[in-house]
């Protein structure tokens, strides 16, 4: 059996990466991610300038997933540019992704300015749903915004460009999502990020786990999967073909990695169970993910990709 997928004509022999975020804030990070079984990393969204991000402690791990309010800590677009382009180098064969966000129209496209003077030829991830920088709404919710954004976007960049949206919750929103992302150029349409303010609390202390916004941060793991996958299918079902999927969220054994290419989903990202697991966890879920399609007479994921069931 193979897991090999493609996203935009690009070849990758696995279907499992990390997700933005985890495991990427640095070279030594996104090292460990490149020789892991990953089948590629995307790199920490990268602003205009370095960020410290928010006061710590600002990740907490439970027994069924993760709360974060990080605040964008990573070291500048450029540096994950200047990093990515090294690396191409001793990998030309490999496609990489640099994540990167702005916090209005006018930095987004001059971060894309940044991308495409840099020569990069990988894969671009455009953030439009970091829950936690006080102050400012998520882009993903707006979606006047939204539409704007890719508008202006796609005046200028020519390149190869997805977008990370957060999980939506209602039939509604994405009939009208899906409708203003099949009017772009995109690759692709990763979903989701965090289901953005949740609550932990330590029953003990009657405290939060977290520092920043109160206790209040992005929710990951097990929490999320049924919305992930619903997200992933939800777009399936509604964008243009060309536009292809990454799954991301709820993902620690081979039947999450399973149900999200089930869902339409080309590619899968890792971010709890990676934490948690560290870059073994590649090899872990790519073996589970082997067996899962050995017991099912499945020899590649075209076999099963989007063939999910509906009850008649
Ligand atoms: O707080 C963060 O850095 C963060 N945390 C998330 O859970 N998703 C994001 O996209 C970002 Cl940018």
């Amino acid at each position: 059996v193979s897991t090999a997928t493609s996203i935009a004509q690009k070849k990758f022999d696995n279907c499992i990466m990390n997700a933005s975020g985890v495991w990427c804030y640095d070279e030594k990070e996104l090292l460990e991610v490149d020789k892991s079984k990953a089948a590629s990393f995307v790199t920490k969204s990268g602003t205009l300038q370095a960020r410290k991000g928010n006061p710590k402690p600002r990740y907490f791990e439970t027994n069924f997933g993760s709360i974060n309010s990080m605040g964008l800590p990573n070291q500048g677009l450029e540096y994950y540019l200047d990093f990515v382009q090294k690396i191409q180098q001793q990998n030309p064969n490999k496609t990489y992704f640099v994540s990167c966000t702005g916090f209005n129209v006018q930095e987004d496209v001059l971060l894309l300015e940044k991308v495409e003077n840099s020569g990069f030829k990988g894969i671009v991830e455009l953030n439009l749903s970091c829950p936690n920088v006080p102050g400012k709404p998520q882009t993903g919710y707006d979606f006047e915004t939204v539409d704007m954004i890719l508008k202006t976007v796609f005046e200028n960049y020519e390149g190869l460009l997805g977008v990370k949206l957060p999980p939506y919750f209602d039939i509604v929103h994405f009939d009208q999502m899906a409708k203003i992302l099949n009017k772009y150029p995109l690759t692709y349409v990763n979903s989701v990020n965090s289901i953005g303010n949740g609550l932990y609390i330590d029953d003990a202390q009657e405290k939060v786990v977290i520092k920043p916004k109160n206790g209040f941060g992005g929710i990951g793991g097990d929490y999320i999967k049924p919305t992930a996958l619903a997200n992933v299918h939800a777009f399936y079902q509604r964008l243009d073909p060309k536009i292809q999927i990454i799954g991301t969220g709820g993902i620690k054994t081979g039947r999450d990695v399973f149900e999200h290419i089930l869902c339409g989903a080309s590619m899968v990202q890792v971010g709890t169970a990676l934490m948690k697991e560290g870059p073994g966890v590649f090899e872990r879920l790519t073996h589970e993910l082997e067996m899962i399609m050995q017991s099912k007479g499945y020899e590649k994921l075209d076999d099963f990709k989007g063939k999910l069931k509906y009850i008649e």
